[in-house]
C-alpha cells in the first residue's frame, strides 16, 4: 500500500479512540498553546480550515480570533483546479456544509481576501514531524498555496501525529511552526 495512504489510516486509528469530549479538550490545550505565542498575538489576518477529524480541531481557534477582533478568513476549494479562494468569517451561519463534507464560507456572506494580504497560515495536516514535514488529506491544495505566500505558518499537532520521518516530495512545501501537544509554548 501508499506508505502516504498507510500513515493517513494508522494516525486516524490512533486518534479514534479519543471520546469527543476528549477531543475538545485536547484540541482545546493546543489552541492555546498556540494563543500564547507571539506569532498569534502579532497576527491581524489569519487563514484556517474548520478542522476535521483527527486534525486538532479549530473551533476554539476560530472563536478566540474573534474575541480579539483579528480577522479569520476560510478557504473554499475548486476541486477542477485544485486551488484555495479565501473569505472572512465573522460569524457561524457563513459557513455552510459542501459536497466534500467540509465546512466553508458562503461567498454571497463573505469578503474575499487574498492569500497575500494575510499574516498567519495555520495550515491543516494528518501528520507532521518537527521539522515543518507535513502530510495532507492528499488534494495538494497548501503545496499550490503556499509557493505564493509571504507570511507565516503553522500547524497544530496531537502526539499521535508527530512522526520522527515523513515521505515527501519535491513540492512539498515545509511548515515554518509545528505545535505540538505538551510541549512548553515559547
Ligand atoms: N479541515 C480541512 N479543510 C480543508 C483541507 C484540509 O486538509 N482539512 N484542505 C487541505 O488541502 C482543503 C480541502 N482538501 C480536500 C482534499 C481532498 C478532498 C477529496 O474529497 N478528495 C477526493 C477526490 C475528489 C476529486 O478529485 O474529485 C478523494 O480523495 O477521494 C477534499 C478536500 C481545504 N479544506
Ligand atoms: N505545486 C503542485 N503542483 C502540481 N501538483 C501538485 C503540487 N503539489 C501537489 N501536487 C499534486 O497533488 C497531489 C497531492 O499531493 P500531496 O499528497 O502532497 O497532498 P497533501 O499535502 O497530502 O494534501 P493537502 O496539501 O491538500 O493537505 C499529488 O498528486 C501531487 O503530485
Amino acid at each position: 500500500m501508499d506508505k502516504k495512504v498507510m500513515i493517513r489510516r494508522e494516525v486516524k486509528s490512533l486518534l479514534q479512540k479519543m471520546s469527543q469530549a476528549m477531543y475538545r479538550e485536547r484540541s482545546a490545550c493546543i489552541v492555546s498553546q498556540l494563543t500564547g505565542r507571539n506569532m498569534w498575538k502579532v497576527a491581524k489576518c489569519m487563514g484556517v480550515t474548520k478542522a476535521i477529524f483527527p486534525e486538532v480541531d479549530t473551533v476554539p481557534l476560530i472563536e478566540q480570533a474573534w474575541c480579539d477582533e483579528k480577522e479569520i478568513a476560510l478557504p473554499r476549494v475548486h476541486m477542477r483546479t485544485k486551488t484555495m479562494a479565501f473569505y472572512v468569517v465573522t460569524s457561524w451561519d457563513q459557513l455552510e456544509e459542501t459536497k466534500y463534507g467540509l465546512l466553508e464560507p458562503v461567498v454571497s456572506k463573505c469578503r474575499r481576501v487574498d492569500e497575500q494580504a494575510m499574516d498567519l497560515m495555520i495550515v491543516p495536516g494528518v501528520a507532521f514531524t518537527r521539522k515543518g514535514d507535513r502530510l495532507g488529506m492528499g488534494g495538494g491544495f497548501y503545496d499550490r498555496l503556499l509557493p505564493a505566500y509571504r507570511g507565516t505558518t503553522v500547524s497544530l499537532c496531537f502526539e499521535e501525529q508527530l512522526r520522527r520521518v515523513l515521505p515527501t516530495e519535491d513540492h512539498d512545501v515545509k511548515i515554518d511552526h509545528v505545535v505540538v501537544e505538551g510541549d512548553e509554548s515559547g
